[in-house]
């Protein structure tokens, strides 16, 4: 039996190797260069391709297009019957005469075409030595990258009332989970889906007996973006694909909509494809949720917003507590278990932080260029010092737990204690000891409803997940790309987790912010 460890479902798509501009090997060769903060690992390579070719071009393109086309049901049931679809954007009170659902007959109704792109890489590089530069080959030649456009389509492959559609939220919690789920019930409710059920705590709800599906009529979600978490609940670890899936098929379920990270998506296409191979009519649809923005290819996931935003507030306290002591340090730890990102915008966001400490960057603590060094130099000027730090930073510091978490991820060991405890080790043995505060807010910060803009975002992906499933489309996941809303495969999200880039312009923003040095 298939199991649902991240050792055993490979979702790693075939890549081009990276452009080295001076590499004569790569001179050669069909090169990409990749995206400021997507870099992937030194292993992830692919058959390369002569770009002396005068079709490299169109090849690439032709090859960018299959990988980036997204699953259909009529991949496998050529001939699925499609109706006209029931999802209308104009309107009519629901009164008697519209007491089954609302009309779909107006004229117009905003469909998007089947065929409808959106760019996926809007800057033309005219060298690669431009900041965050993404040349395919070594003259940085502009190459239209397009991916599907997300919405409503005209014609939709479900008859609503043989629809029995299912949410799950897995990994752990994130604002704006609630407001993602309140939208899918809501728009399903306007198709006219009538049975819609919410699958508890996970994956793991698939399986354990004496858990019960939640059913999910709007007035139980009609306020639950009032609140933070999941009213789902969330967990990590869980049954096999294949349980999920005969589940899934005692329980008539045939649209999945899943909530989750680069592990929960994972999951989610291992459930695709098994539902491919059984031959079932149903759709898989995922909605990235990461607190951390580790998700590839999009503007941003639902949740960052809110998190940068809520860690201004310990951000602030880090600072007030250390500016009103005498030789004060505050330390603020932020998520971020791969990637910088919350502790990079945080950071920038607030003003107030001297010394930004994530992942993607070594450090050295002691030394003649180390953090503690510079926090003397920062103490004798300014009096006080604030340091953020992501929980994934200079974890070469700490023992190796070799622990991992029920979904197979390391659990880390905890970097703010460690700073604490050397910044004050290092004062006391000069003899000038420091008054050192630590503030670890990051469960706090995670449980917090979404801000606006991150509900916005919540809702359009909500609302999309559930016009991608009624299209018949599978296996794939919503998010925004330069501003549009897009349908991604899910292999091309998750390949690697995204990280902050050190030598992206928004990283140099934050270090001429905190005015902090190399530390090697
Ligand atoms: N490679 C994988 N294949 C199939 N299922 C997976 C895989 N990795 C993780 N899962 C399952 O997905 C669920 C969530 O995974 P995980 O705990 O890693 O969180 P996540 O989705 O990455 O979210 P977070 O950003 O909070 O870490 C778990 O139930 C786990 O068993
Ligand atoms: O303690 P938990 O629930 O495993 O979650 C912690 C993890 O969640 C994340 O925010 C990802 O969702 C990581 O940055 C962090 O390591
Ligand atoms: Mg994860």
């Amino acid at each position: 039996m298939e199991s649902l460890s991240p050792a055993i479902i490979s979702v790693v798509p075939a890549r081009l190797p990276s452009y080295r501009p001076n590499s004569n090997r790569n001179r050669k060769r069909f090169v990409r260069v990749h995206a400021e903060n997507t870099r992937p690992p030194p292993s992830a390579g692919a058959a390369a391709i002569d770009y002396s070719d005068p079709q490299w071009k169109s090849m690439f393109q032709k090859e960018f297009e299959s990988r980036f086309s997204i699953p259909h049901l009529t991949d496998i049931f050529e001939d699925a019957a499609t109706l006209p679809s029931t999802f209308c954007l104009r309107m009519r009170s629901p009164t008697e005469d519209f007491a089954d659902g609302y009309p779909s007959d107006e004229k117009w109704h905003g469909y998007i075409n089947n065929n409808d792109r959106v760019l996926l890489k809007v800057i033309k590089f005219s060298s690669p030595a431009s900041a965050g530069a993404e040349c395919i080959d070594p003259d940085c030649s502009w190459v239209e990258q397009w991916v599907h456009r997300a919405g409503p389509r005209e014609k939709i492959y479900f008859k609503p009332e043989e629809v029995k559609a299912a949410i799950v939220t897995c990994g752990g919690l994130c604002p704006g989970l609630n407001d993602v789920i309140r939208q899918i019930v809501i728009t399903l409710e306007i198709y006219g889906v009538k049975k819609i059920a919410g699958i508890p705590f996970g994956y793991r709800g698939f399986a354990d007996k004496d858990l019960r599906e939640i059913p999910l009529p709007r007035n139980v979600v009609q306020n639950a973006h009032l609140s933070g978490g999941s009213l789902l609940g969330v967990s990590r670890g869980g049954p096999s694909v294949s349980d999920i899936v005969d589940s899934m098929e005692e329980r008539g379920i045939n649209m999945l909509f899943v909530l989750g990270g680069n592990g929960t998506h994972a999951g989610a296409n291992a459930i695709h494809n098994e539902c491919r191979k059984r031959r079932l009519t149903v759709a898989v649809v995922g909605v990235p949720k990461t607190i951390d923005n580790d998700i590839l290819l999009m503007d941003k996931t639902f949740g960052f917003d809110t998190a940068v935003e809520e860690a201004q507030r310990a951000i602030n306290s880090a600072y007030i507590e250390a500016h009103s002591a005498y030789r004060g340090i505050g330390i603020v730890k932020l998520m971020g278990r791969s990637s910088g990102f919350i502790a990079m915008h945080a950071s920038l966001a607030s003003g107030q932080v001297d010394i930004c400490l994530i992942p993607e960057v070594s450090f050295n603590l002691r030394g003649p260029h180390g953090v503690l060094d510079h926090l003397k130099y920062i103490l004798g000027k300014k009096g006080s010092a604030v340091v953020c730090v992501a929980e994934g930073a200079g974890q070469d510091f700490l023992q190796e737990t070799k622990a991992k978490d029920a979904s197979g991820n390391i659990v880390l060991g905890d970097i703010g204690v460690y700073l604490q405890q050397e910044i004050k080790r290092y004062f006391n043995e000069m003899g000038t000891p420091a008054d050192v505060k630590y503030i670890d807010p990051t469960y706090m910060i995670r449980a917090v409803r979404a801000n606006a803009s991150d509900g916005i975002l919540c809702a359009v992906l909500g609302q999309n997940a559930v016009h991608g499933a009624f299209a018949g489309y599978s296996g794939i996941t919503v998010g925004i790309s330069n501003t549009h809303y897009v349908y991604l495969p899910i292999p091309e999200v998750i390949s690697y987790p995204r990280v902050v880039d050190p030598n992206s312009r928004m990283w140099h923003r934050c270090l001429t912010s905190t005015g902090q040095p190399d530390f090697l």
